[in-house]
């Protein structure tokens, strides 16, 4: 009781006159009427920002310390783009590309892609500002409303097909062997150009100073390799002497890498890929599967994976830190939780996780986490909404309740 004597009003405003010498409150009305609002002094620790320093490079503090015991790890979020994935890094490439084909009159009838949803945003983005046409093939009903949309309203020509990626991707690749259409998928290395840049501008983001790993999310695998043959160029060009462990993290659902990685790189088998929230890496026999091998033998590299659960808990933990990741930023939080258990990963390693896509591509598999509707799923982490009386003392008694369950102190 003593406690919730502390949630009246005059408490609070004893707490902020003293803070700044003088009553600051500035909203509403009653015991906290509006007064001047004097902004008190904050030291640099104070300072609450999403982005610590560069742009898209940011310090996880509060994730790493409090869930991984870690006090450098980063997050390169590549979903800060015009599209919100990273695919945007290499189609600029590609796409420009095109244009001067185009120019050049050579035959070029359109562009087109096998996507799981951010290729396919990528590609009918750039192709719709040169005015070329894109052709995406989508698997039906596995990819987010927010992808799905996107072609659409890019004036793309979207073939929703009744199979998984992988055979979409075998679709596509039949159709441009027999029509003057540029494949834009991974396979095709102007995109690596253009995405290996993320590795480039890590270093520089570093001030030329290596991580000693880079943890990736890894489906038809273009991207572990376009990092790879960014930090090479690097060492190649001596801005660095050396380059970071890289890590690919897969969804255990569609796992090829990983089973590859396991069986001492024996023989790859594609496998059927299952059904996972991160659905864009929903892919079993991936293109750059030879080049991902190299990349990760070249680097001393490992490959993880991530259950369904173990890739949502890693999601909610991370956006309950501020950070709204996609669900493949979940698998890569998971691989590097795993590696730091398994003492592989120190406690002081400069440790950069590639968030590859936005959030908001992806709020229908939050919105089901935190309403706890996912069959066989604990949801551990979720923040469902309270449901409320619109009256003024159940409002109350539910943020009193609340209130206390987060300030011990009280
Ligand atoms: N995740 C990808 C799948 C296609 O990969 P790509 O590397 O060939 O573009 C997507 O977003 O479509």
């Amino acid at each position: 009781m003593d406690a919730l004597k502390k949630f009246d009003g005059q408490y609070w405003r004893s707490l902020f006159d003293s803070r700044v010498g003088k009553t600051t409150w500035p909203y509403g009305s009653g015991v906290w009427s509006k007064k001047e609002w004097v902004l008190p002094e904050i030291d640099s620790d104070d300072i609450v920002s999403a982005f610590e320093g560069n742009s898209n490079l940011f310090w996880a503090e509060r994730y790493g310390k409090q869930f991984l015991g870690m006090n450098d790890l980063w997050v390169k979020h590549c979903g800060i783009s015009h599209t919100g994935s990273f695919k945007d890094l290499g189609m600029t490439v590609l796409v420009s590309q095109v244009n001067r084909l185009r120019k050049m009159h050579k035959p070029v009838v359109g562009v087109g892609c096998a996507s799981t949803g951010d290729t396919s945003a990528a590609l009918s983005a750039y192709c719709a500002s040169a005015g070329i046409p894109s052709i995406v093939f989508l698997p039906a009903n596995k990819i987010s409303m927010a992808q799905l949309v996107q072609p659409i309203a890019n004036g793309a020509f979207v073939l929703s097909i009744d199979t998984d990626f992988d055979g979409c991707m075998q679709l596509i690749r039949e159709v441009t062997a027999e029509l003057p259409i540029y494949l834009a998928n991974s396979l095709n290395s102007l995109r690596l150009e253009g995405q290996k840049t993320a590795a480039i501008e890590i270093l520089q983001q570093f001030e030329w100073e290596v991580p000693d790993w880079v943890i990736v999310p890894g489906g038809n695998l273009g991207n572990i390799y376009a990092f790879y043959k960014g930090f090479h160029m690097c060492k190649e060009l001596g801005l660095v002497d050396r380059i970071p462990r890289l890590v690919c993290a897969q969804a255990a659902n569609a796992n090829p890498l990983y089973v590859h990685y396991k069986s001492g790189w024996k023989d790859f088998k594609p496998v059927k890929a299952n059904t996972t929230f991160a659905s864009a890496i929903q892919i079993g026999d991936p293109v750059s599967i030879d080049r991902a091998v190299f990349a990760l033998k070249k680097s001393n590299g490992i490959v993880e994976e991530a259950t369904e659960e173990e890739l949502m808990d890693a999601m909610a933990q991370a956006d309950s830190t501020g950070m709204f990741i996609c669900p493949h930023t979940g698998v890569a939080l998971t691989a590097l939780s795993k590696l730091r258990n398994a003492g592989v990963i120190a406690p002081t390693d400069r440790t950069v996780v590639v968030s590859t896509a936005h959030g908001l591509k992806f709020t229908q598999s939050k919105v089901d986490y935190h309403s706890k509707e996912i069959k066989n799923m604990e949801c551990r982490f979720a923040n469902p909404p309270v449901q409320v009386k619109a009256d003024f003392g159940s409002v109350m008694d539910v943020l009193k309740k609340y209130l206390l369950s987060k300030n011990s102190k009280f």
